[in-house]
């Protein structure tokens, strides 16, 4: 089991462990092999969502790991279909896990889409485009948000995929100044004025994608495959733990245990391993060319963000 998982502190005195598995794309029979192995390996933090599709199977690793639930961090995220119903949807998500609250509840994407569309999660228009409720405010989701917090459901509120230009549509109205921004973060996409914006409202950056995702070109980077042989570290342990020395949180997914296994004890040896000055290389990378997204889902509206694609 490893030892010393960092924690990093939140804005309202929670602590979240700085290294959780990710589940999007598991599929249900892996994910609930996966949390039970990360949990019995010493993970303790699971990020989920219910566009995930297998929150059900997440619970059941969580219930065959043996691990209290008490001793476990929760994520979970509001899908964009159900921003003007966020308790309907959290009650459906903590049915789905088998737990009676969350650690930190997201919103998923600052984009509302029709409730009433024709999907229940990627409603589309005739002419293909996703269905945006352009009718909502994101500002009405985060009162829902304060609501359920308030409730006790969950312990903290935070966001996802939000840039400055969407969080400045919540904060002027906001009593609650959301926990997270989980945001695509590597090597490829440091977005450093985002991440120091972020620091200057308390706001914790975590860090999704840190490998690259699937199908990584990430992992045999030759800065980064220099960096972790100078060190007999593994590509993905310097990917993680240069992360993880910025003071954000890191979120691998794996279905593979000796991944699963790997990727929180490396990201941990590299924290303790690389230099001030391999930190600074990686940093560099994206503007000496490498500047990379991999996950840019087709929302037909701005983001606010820097190297998005242009719109459709
Ligand atoms: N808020 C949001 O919008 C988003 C949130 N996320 C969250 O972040 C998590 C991580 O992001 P994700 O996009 O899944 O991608 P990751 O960057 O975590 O990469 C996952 C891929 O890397 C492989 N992998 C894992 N460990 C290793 C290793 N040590 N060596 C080589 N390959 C490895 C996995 O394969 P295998 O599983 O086969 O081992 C999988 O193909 C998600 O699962 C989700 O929880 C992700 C995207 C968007
Ligand atoms: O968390 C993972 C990602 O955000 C994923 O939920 C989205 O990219 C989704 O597949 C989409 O197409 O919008």
């Amino acid at each position: 089991m490893a030892a010393n998982v960092p924690k990093i502190k939140f804005n309202n005195g929670e602590e979240i462990p700085a290294v959780g598995l990710g589940t999007w794309q598991s599929s249900a029979d892996d994910v609930k092999n996966a949390v039970e192995h990360a949990l019995k390996e010493g993970y303790r933090h699971i990020d989920c969502a219910w566009g995930y599709g297998n929150e059900q199977h997440v619970g059941e690793g969580i219930r065959a790991s043996g691990v209290p639930r008490s001793e476990i961090f929760i994520t979970s995220k509001l899908w964009s279909t159900w921003h003007s119903r966020v308790e309907e949807a959290l009650d459906q998500t903590l049915a789905n896990l088998g737990t009676d609250y969350l650690d930190l509840y997201l919103i998923h994407w600052p984009v509302p889409l029709n409730p009433k569309g024709n999907h229940p999660a990627f409603p589309l228009l005739p002419d293909g485009k996703r269905d945006v409720d352009h009718s909502w405010h994101l500002k009405d989701t985060w009162k829902q948000m304060e609501a359920v917090l308030k409730k006790g459901k969950v312990k903290s509120i935070g966001v996802s995929n939000f840039s400055k230009m969407k969080l400045e549509e919540i904060l002027p109205s906001a009593e609650i100044v959301p926990a997270v921004d989980q945001l695509e973060l590597h090597v490829y996409n440091p977005q450093h004025e985002l991440v120091k914006y972020l620091k200057s409202k308390g706001i914790t950056p975590q860090a999704y994608s840190p490998l690259g995702s699937t199908k990584s070109t990430l992992l045999t980077d030759a800065d980064v495959v220099e960096i972790a042989n100078k060190h007999n570290l593994q590509p993905a342990d310097v990917l993680l733990g240069y992360l993880l020395a910025k003071e954000m949180v890191v979120l691998p997914k794996s279905v593979t245990p000796s991944r699963i296994t790997s990727n929180l004890s490396g990201a941990i040896r590299a924290l303790e391993t690389l230099t001030k000055a391999d930190v600074e290389r990686l940093d560099g990378l994206a503007a000496a060319g490498k500047q990379n997204r991999f996950i840019t889902p087709p929302w037909p509206i701005e983001l606010g963000f820097d190297n998005w694609p242009k719109l459709l």
